[in-house]
């Protein structure tokens, strides 16, 4: 194995193309690593490096302050040093010698040919080992460089959840994700369960989602069970919301913001004689809910239409769907401990202009619901911006349609909608409402 094919230089490619090229962290790891021969615990190693560098990103960088007098021209440098000082702070079990070692190797390994780059890394890390962390004095400041979030961020959580919760919440969503899966409604429950065990994923149960199966470990779309469609990877909290309606199973149903598709298969697992549409904007992404329709056995039961769903009106006459999903385009929020690069790409002016496009949708579906038909609104995010604030909106110009309560797996709404914040039940936090159409 040559040096930029160990754990660690493959971390470090995917790293510079994270911070060069402004990839999304999943699909440059997953590009990285495909077809590498690693051992389970490298893989492991080179994703516990890649994602936490990333997710202690703005804490890398302050403690490089006052270390680099130079500036860094060669573009493995700074991602080099960051995931080294990663290394160095977080992860106890590897030694000093052992970072700066492995730091000097790649340096070499990846510098130009005669680079004297390896020396420069070797300075400053010694130089930081002597000096140790540090921290900013002013409150702010200090929260957002320890848990590595932008100051609009912690400012918004400390505005809308106060001090103390927003502290439990960032240090909990600097934790690794769960391996969640949803074991399909078409399975037998158990039998799954049970090959689960026997395959060695531990599987453990979920607080919220009964259909969950919460995996000691990853792998698992590797697996017979997993190419049979006899489970799927998804997220706790984002399995409740299809459990949100009330199906009949012969009805048609709507699902405007479908790809991946992760949503549709649900929908479709409760159908028996009814269909699910399922829109997106991104035709090549309808390829996906295709895939994922055909490996969870409900093919027959989806059809896929590429479209704009503010132009939806265009496709079908109104009230032609008895039940409509709007898992809307969103800031992503919620997602910040599955995909922690959104913490720096996101702004607050974001959440204005989504909320816009998220009115949009549902104003232009709601023509499509039949009298009494359900409308089930979704986002993986948090804020208020794209949830509370869409709902109290649309209702106001749309005063035919009512929230009503409902129960999701094991959580219910009295209410009508529903916001897990990803502290609660170490999920993706989700918000969930259900609205009718009165007869
Ligand atoms: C949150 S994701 C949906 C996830 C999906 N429901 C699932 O569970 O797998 C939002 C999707 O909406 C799509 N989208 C964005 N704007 C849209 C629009 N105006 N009309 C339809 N789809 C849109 C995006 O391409 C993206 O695939």
């Amino acid at each position: 194995m040559s040096v930029k094919t160990s754990a660690r230089g493959l971390a470090l490619t995917a790293l510079m193309r994270v911070f060069k090229q402004q990839s999304y962290s999943n699909i440059s790891l997953n590009h990285v690593l495909a077809d590498q021969q690693l051992t389970p615990a490298d893989r492991n190693l080179a994703t516990q490096i890649f994602y936490g560098t990333i997710q202690r990103k703005l804490f890398l960088e302050y403690q490089l302050k006052g270390l680099v007098r130079t500036k860094l021209r060669e573009p493995y440098l700074e991602p080099l040093l960051l995931m080294s000082i990663y290394q160095l702070v977080f992860l106890d079990k590897i030694p000093d010698r052992a970072v700066l070692d492995e730091a000097n190797k790649l340096a070499k390994a990846f510098g130009r040919p005669k680079s004297s780059g390896f020396r420069l890394v070797n300075g400053i890390l010694r130089a930081f080992i002597r000096r140790q962390t540090q921290l900013p004095k002013e409150d702010l400041a200090k929260l957002s460089v320890q848990e590595s979030f932008p100051q609009w961020l912690v400012s918004y959580f400390i505005k809308n959840w106060g001090l103390k919760r927003t502290e439990q919440m960032l240090a909990s969503l600097n934790q690794p994700a769960k391996n969640s899966t949803r074991i399909s409604g078409l399975a037998k429950f158990d039998s799954v369960w049970q090959s689960l065990v026997q395959s060695g994923f531990s599987p453990a149960r979920s607080a919220l989602n009964p259909q969950a199966a919460i995996l000691a470990k990853g792998g698992i779309s590797n697996t017979p069970m997993f190419k049979e469609g006899q489970l799927t990877i998804q997220d706790e909290a984002a399995g409740l919301v299809v459990e949100a309606f009330d199906f009949a199973g012969d009805e048609q149903v709507l699902d405007a913001c479908s790809a991946p598709g992760g949503k549709t298969v649900q929908i479709a697992e409760h159908l028996t004689k009814g269909k699910v549409t399922a829109l997106d904007i991104h035709a090549k992404k309808l390829a996906l809910v295709e895939q994922n329709a055909k490996r969870m056995g409900v093919a027959d039961k989806v059809a896929v239409k590429a479209c704009d769903a503010r132009q939806a009106g265009t496709f079908f006459s109104d009230q032609s769907f008895a039940k409509i999903l709007v898992d809307a385009p969103c800031s992503g929020l919620g997602l910040l401990r599955r995909k922690p690069e959104i913490r720096y790409t996101k702004q607050l002016a974001d959440l204005r202009n989504l909320q816009r496009i998220q009115l949009q949708i549902l104003d232009q579906v709601s023509f499509l619901l039949k009298p009494t038909g359900e409308l089930v609104y979704s986002t993986c995010s948090i804020s208020v911006e794209e949830n509370e604030e869409v709902i109290d909106q649309f209702l106001k110009t749309h005063a035919d349609f009512e929230l009503v309560p409902f129960t999701a797996g094991n959580l219910t709404s009295d209410s009508g909608m529903l916001k897990i914040l990803p502290d609660t039940y170490g999920s993706d936090g989700f918000f969930i409402a259900k609205l009718r159409l009165r007869g």
